[in-house]
């Protein structure tokens, strides 16, 4: 599974940018106006969907200026590969308890949207009141899951394979200041 050095610099020099930066500073100020809008009174529970959510969820905490808890937990269908199966592999629960509360999902990614459907339909099992999610880049493409949308997306994205911003290619390159889209995928 593991990629070389070499791979991964390669990867950079031939990916093309799909969103700089400062395009998701923008995103980001924008997409915390709306949550702001919905939540500010809710006293809701964010909760990271490490790993590819830690990046958006770190920028976007320090935009929410209203009282707020937070958590993470960690589920994951693709595990360091570039497709996945349907499967979703829990490896953390959050400790917070969600009954009662309005949770927010932060992500960065919904694709095919196994993921946030499942991550969702748990937390609602656990109680929670309401569930929303906002998530970085919402793909554009009719391969999307039936009862699963984004309440809160940041940026539309095309249907390409892309990395940067706590997405991964091979669990490279989460730390790429911007969104980028490997060559030929
Ligand atoms: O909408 P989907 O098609 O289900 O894909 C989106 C999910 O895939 C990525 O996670 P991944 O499984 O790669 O785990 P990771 O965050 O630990 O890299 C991403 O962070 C989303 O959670
Ligand atoms: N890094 C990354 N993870 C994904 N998970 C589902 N789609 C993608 C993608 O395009 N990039």
């Amino acid at each position: 599974m593991g990629i070389t050095l070499e791979e991964a610099q390669r990867v950079m020099a031939e990916a093309d940018l799909l969103y700089s930066a400062a395009d998701i500073a923008h995103a980001l100020d924008i997409l915390a106006a709306s949550i702001t809008e919905a939540l500010a009174d809710k006293n809701p529970l964010v909760l990271c969907v490490m790993n590819g959510g830690v990046i958006t969820a770190g920028h976007l905490l320090t935009r929410l200026n209203f009282p707020l808890e937070q958590d993470y937990l960690h589920a994951t269908r693709y595990r360091g590969a570039t497709s996945g199966g349907q499967t979703i592999t829990w490896l953390h629960e959050p400790e917070t308890s969600l009954a009662g509360r309005h949770v927010l999902l932060v992500d960065d990614l919904l694709d095919e949207g196994y993921t946030l459907r499942e991550v969702a339909r748990w937390c609602r099992e656990r109680g929670a009141q309401t569930v929303s999610i906002a998530v970085l880049a919402d793909k554009i493409h009719a391969r999307r899951v039936d009862g699963i949308q984004a309440d809160f997306p940041a940026l539309p994205l095309v249907d390409r394979y892309v990395f940067g911003f706590g997405m991964d290619y091979k669990e490279y390159w989460r730390n790429a200041n911007g969104i980028y889209a490997v060559k030929g995928m």
